[in-house]
């Protein structure tokens, strides 16, 4: 099969600043893909396009082979593609089961209430949180909440998943959780880009790198590779 993220000539700019210029980016199906950058690189911008929460200016993004111009961010989760943002985002007054439910009584054709909560209950399995299921979001700790993020992000299975900053702030073991976490879910079948300054998780987690600065990407590739590269240690380890 094709790659199943193919990103062309992505561009991006507030007013008269160019946050993305002309990257392209290829994710193929079951990959996990490390991407890295200081910041302020355009990281979460692209992010933000591929899922759809930003308009970009100039460039196209293709899942399994389909444009997703124009497409919505809930439209681009039914088709597969779904991420985490760096803050987790839960309903807060609602349960932990609740929250991973959601968009399951959203989806097209959306499931029964009982359907949706024996699904969100198995992922709330491999993430870890079933015996909070009936807690309240307010109430977990931040580990959890990057938990109950992935979950919601993960609950439908989805073909690529983008998971933004789920380790920043977390311990040593807390980051180990998540990578495990992460690990048996890309086994389970879903690509995964990982945006993260953790790097002993990105190296220990990615199959290929690749590295935004200043909006372009500079370099890509074997881990190894592209981070004894010159301009990758001078400009992203400030070496
Ligand atoms: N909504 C916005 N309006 C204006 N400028 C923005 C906006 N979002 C991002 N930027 C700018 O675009 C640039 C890239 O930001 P972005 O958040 O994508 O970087 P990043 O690599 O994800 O950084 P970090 O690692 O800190 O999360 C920054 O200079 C940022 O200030």
């Amino acid at each position: 099969m094709s790659a199943i993220l193919e990103v062309r000539g992505l561009g991006k700019t507030f007013g008269g600043f160019t946050a993305l210029n002309d990257i392209g980016l290829a994710v193929a199906p079951g990959e996990r893909l490390g991407l890295i950058g200081p910041n302020g690189s355009g990281k979460s911008t692209f992010v933000n396009c591929i899922a759809g929460d930003f308009l970009n200016h100039s460039g196209v993004v293709l899942f399994k082979d389909q444009p997703l111009t124009g497409m919505k961010p809930h439209e681009r989760a039914r088709l597969g593609l779904t991420r985490t943002f760096q803050l987790p985002r839960p309903f807060r007054s609602l349960t932990v089961l609740e929250n991973v439910a959601v968009p399951l009584r959203f989806s097209v054709p959306p499931l029964a209430m009982a359907d949706a909560e024996a699904r969100a209950c198995a992922c709330l399995q491999l993430v870890g949180l079933h015996d909070k299921a009936r807690s309240y979001a307010h109430s977990l700790t931040q580990v959890d909440l990057r938990k109950l993020e992935l979950a919601r992000a993960l609950v439908r299975e989805p073909a690529l998943l983008i998971a933004d900053e789920v380790m920043a702030g977390l311990s040593h073991s807390e980051v180990d959780q998540i990578l495990d976490l992460l690990f048996a879910q890309n086994v389970r079948g879903t690509a995964i880009i990982m945006i993260e300054h953790v790097m002993r998780a990105v190296t220990a987690f990615s199959q290929r790198l690749a590295v935004f600065v200043a909006g372009r990407k500079i370099a890509e590739g074997d881990p190894r590779t592209v981070l004894a590269t010159p301009e990758v240690e001078a400009a992203y380890l400030g070496i």
